[in-house]
């Protein structure tokens, strides 16, 4: 059974809706027994909007009955995919296809793009978001040794290795640095090496493919700059969402 830590917050305005902070994850769902309209998920919080209720008890009514009742627990329904109930799972719900079809504005205003399908899967994140700390080096990974050996803090680095596939710019011990350090992931615009180490880490990583050569040594390089991989431009503190599906950049938190 999942964990979930659960507050209630009720209102009636704008629309009667019950609130649920739910622990680690989002999903939409469905109570049985209770005249739900529509669920709106992002990450942390649930509100459900309750369209026959008239009244402040009725909110407060059906509140009550979440706290008494954790029975309605069992009566999810996992609509968009099963649930991953690893708590490290942070996108359980997130759908980069679906962020594209809610935020079409974004899309038209550039504000939010999608990468070129360049990138091969790897780590134990198949999904993976966070604030974006970009690098840009060339067959040299003595920078992104550097960046992860820093607190990743939730954050996403997004390496321009220049599209060399000629050496490794990320290895097993970078990969598992990444993961002690609170990396989300890494996406490398070039090459990684270890690929049994690195896929057993958990974050996610993106890259060209792998190559068994080690990069240069020399530390040359230029950290939270501009940079352009993939037919997009990212600048650092933007934000970064991978699913199975793609690879997403946003000016902003993306709420979903
Ligand atoms: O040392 C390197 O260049 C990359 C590597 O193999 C590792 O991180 O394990
Ligand atoms: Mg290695």
């Amino acid at each position: 059974m999942a964990q979930v830590t659960m507050s209630l917050s009720c209102s009636l305005s704008p629309s009667p809706s019950v609130s649920l902070s739910l622990f680690l994850f989002s999903i939409p769902l469905y109570i049985s027994g209770f005249p739900i309209e529509s669920t709106a998920g992002c990450l942390g919080i649930q509100t459900i909007v309750l369209p026959a209720a008239e009244t402040d008890k009725d909110v407060a009514a059906f509140g009550k009955h979440l706290i008494s009742d954790t029975s309605w627990i069992s009566h999810l329904h996992y609509l968009r995919r099963s649930l991953c109930l690893c708590s490290r799972e942070r996108m359980a719900t997130f759908a980069t296809a679906e962020a594209c079809d809610s935020n079409t504005a974004l899309l038209a205003s550039g504000e939010l793009r999608a990468l070129e399908p360049i990138f091969k899967i790897y780590g134990q994140r198949r999904a993976f978001s966070g604030p974006i700390a970009t690098l840009k080096v060339f067959e040299d990974n003595v920078l992104v040794r550097q960046l992860l050996e820093t607190r990743g803090e939730g954050r996403v680095l997004v390496i321009d290795g220049g599209g060399s596939t000629r050496c490794a710019l990320v290895g097993g011990n970078l990969a598992q640095s990444a993961q002690n350090m609170g990396w989300a992931g890494i996406v490398v615009n070039g090459c990684i090496r270890d690929v049994d180490e690195i896929n057993a880490c958990d974050i996610g990583v993106r890259a060209l493919g792998s190559n068994p050569l080690k990069s240069n040594k020399k530390a040359v390089g230029d950290k939270h700059i501009p940079i352009n991989i993939a037919g997009t431009f990212i600048r650092d503190g933007e934000w970064l969402y991978a699913d199975s599906d793609g690879i997403l950049i946003s000016k902003m938190e993306l709420s979903i």
